[in-house]
């Protein structure tokens, strides 16, 4: 029986990252991927996400111009033109996450299905049959898939979901999507400004429910601006023929349903009950903060865990994964520091505590500095005020949180997040000097603000006073040129 160092299920980013890191140190390491290395962020997710919005943005840049007095003639979208960029953008990134780079980092790559036959064995089927292999440390990296609701009809329509989406040669005239979460929210604006008639459909009485409550709001507004149907607080209740029948009693004609109602862990067949690795009611396997599952010898990272389901964590999840099961490390996440965006216009970027987390925990000495963009010179330049920076801090000035909503917010969010990391006060941000003018006037005004806020406490107040009193008394104003 073939015996490594470390078996990874999975060549998406976080089986990819740890194949590479494992293989670095020298390791024996086998990465089994069943379909296509580079997984869910190269294939269907981040990379032809993130073109499609690239051409979208195209798009509105054009039928926006008038407002910069530059006059242009109407816009024409050729779907097939801009499915083919969508698919070049993958051509020019998968040579990073191939099996020949991850054997070139020292990792052997298996195309296959893997899954556990016990607590240190893995059985392995590709096209020439199975073969049985012993492992020392194994991670779990098997991702997660669209999860389809329970609503008649549904399965029958043919929807579509990010798996399958990337595969049509031309968009549909009008589409509903189903959920407004991050995926919903980025399709459903990239698609409008496209030329899809897109209706949004969400559970929710609110967009992007994981965030502060006015982002929700915001997005809703700016979306039906540009002419998306926004649906909140109503699900579907069966689908027939095109129709889709909300709770309501309100019909929608489409002719394609995108279904963006979260992910489920791919943690069936995997052996898992033979292997000792447990998983929580939802299916994703239960992992400490150094990455290890209730097997000892088995690792875990990236989506099947159900920790934050981004592309950033999972790689590092993987990365630290095989540190701490190859150099018995103990490295750990500080999940309360680890930013995300959401690119839709403008991008929605966070970082640690909402305000209602923080009060949860802090209670009245959790406090919000909320900065409109209008105060932005660049968002006033740019005509984009519609933004907006909220900082969250907790005792003693700490920063616990923030969101930025603004043009490239996502590049904004990085030094908070590394502010949150130090334990850096909201003073700290404010003591740093920010190139102007740039979207990052927005964390920086709000420090100031708060900053100005907090002199004007009674302490503060006398001490300035005080100060100012006792500077006057030793430099008096003289008369004459003395
Ligand atoms: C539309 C969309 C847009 C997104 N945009 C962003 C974004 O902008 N930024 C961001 O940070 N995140 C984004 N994400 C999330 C991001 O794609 C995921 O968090 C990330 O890809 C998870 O990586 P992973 O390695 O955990 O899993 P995956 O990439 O899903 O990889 C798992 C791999 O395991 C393989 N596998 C499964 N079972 C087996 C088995 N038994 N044996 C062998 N192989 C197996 C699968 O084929 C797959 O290749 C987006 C997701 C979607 C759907
Ligand atoms: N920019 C990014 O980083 C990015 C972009 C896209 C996706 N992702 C990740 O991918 C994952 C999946 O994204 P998602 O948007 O599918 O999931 P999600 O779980 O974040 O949002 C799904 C939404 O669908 C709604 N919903 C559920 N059932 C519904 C129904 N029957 N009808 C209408 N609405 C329904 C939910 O209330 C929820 O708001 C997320 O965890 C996200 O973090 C990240």
């Amino acid at each position: 029986m073939e015996e490594w160092d470390l078996a990874v299920l999975g060549g998406g980013t976080a089986g990819i990252v740890a194949a590479k890191t494992a293989g670095r140190f020298g390791a024996r390491v086998l990465l089994v991927e069943s379909a296509r290395t580079g997984g869910d962020c190269l294939w269907t997710g981040c990379v032809p996400s993130k073109s499609l919005i690239a051409a979208a943005h195209a798009a509105q840049s054009v039928r926006t111009a008038d407002q910069y007095g530059v006059h242009t003639s109407p816009t024409t979208i050729d779907d097939a033109a801009v499915l083919a960029y969508v698919r070049s953008s993958i051509t020019r990134i998968e040579p990073v996450d191939s099996p020949a780079a991850i054997s070139a980092a020292g990792a052997t790559v298996v195309a296959g299905r893997a899954e556990f036959t016990g607590p240190a064995t893995l059985r392995v089927t590709d096209d020439a049959g199975t073969r049985l292999a012993r492992f020392r440390w194994a991670l779990i990296a098997t991702g997660s898939a669209p999860a389809l609701p329970t609503v008649p009809g549904l399965a029958q329509a043919d929807p579509l979901t990010t798996d399958t989406l990337w595969d049509l040669t031309e968009l549909p005239r009008r589409m509903a999507i189903l959920g407004g979460g991050p995926i919903g929210c980025e399709l459903g604006q990239a698609l409008a400004r496209l030329g899809v008639e897109v209706t949004l459909v969400e559970l929710a009485d609110r967009l992007l429910g994981k965030e502060e409550p006015e982002v929700g709001a915001l997005i809703a507004e700016r979306l039906r601006a540009e002419g998306v149907t926004v649906v909140t607080g109503t699900g579907v209740d069966r689908v027939t023929d095109g129709t889709l029948h909300l709770h309501g009693g309100e019909t929608i004609e489409v002719d394609r349903i995108l279904v963006a109602a979260g992910r489920r862990p791919r943690t069936t067949d995997l052996g898992l009950a033979a292997a000792g690795v447990r998983c929580d009611e939802q299916g994703h396997v239960v992992i400490d903060d150094r990455m290890r599952t209730s097997n000892r010898r088995i690792y875990a990272a990236g989506d099947v865990t159900g920790t934050l389901p981004f592309t950033h964590v999972a790689g590092v999840q993987g990365g630290y994964a095989a540190t701490n099961a190859l150099l018995g490390l103990r490295r750990r996440i500080d999940y309360a520091a680890v930013p995300w965006v959401t690119f839709t216009d403008p991008e929605v970027a966070r970082v640690g505590a909402t305000l209602a987390q923080a009060r949860h925990r802090h209670g009245t000495r959790a406090h919000a500095q909320r900065l409109s963009h209008d105060h932005v010179d660049r968002a006033i330049t740019d005509r984009r005020t519609d933004g907006f920076t909220q900082l969250v801090s907790g005792p003693g000035g700490r920063l616990l949180g923030a969101t930025v909503v603004s043009p490239r917010a996502g590049e904004s969010i990085a030094e908070l997040a590394a502010a949150i990391r130090r334990g850096a006060k909201v003073r700290d941000v404010a003591g740093t000097v920010h190139p102007y003018p740039t979207y990052a006037d927005g964390p920086w005004n709000a420090s100031l603000a708060q900053l100005r806020a907090d002199l004007t406490a009674p302490l503060p107040a006398r001490a300035t006073a005080a100060l100012r009193a006792l500077r006057r008394a030793l430099h008096p104003i003289r008369s004459g040129n003395r």
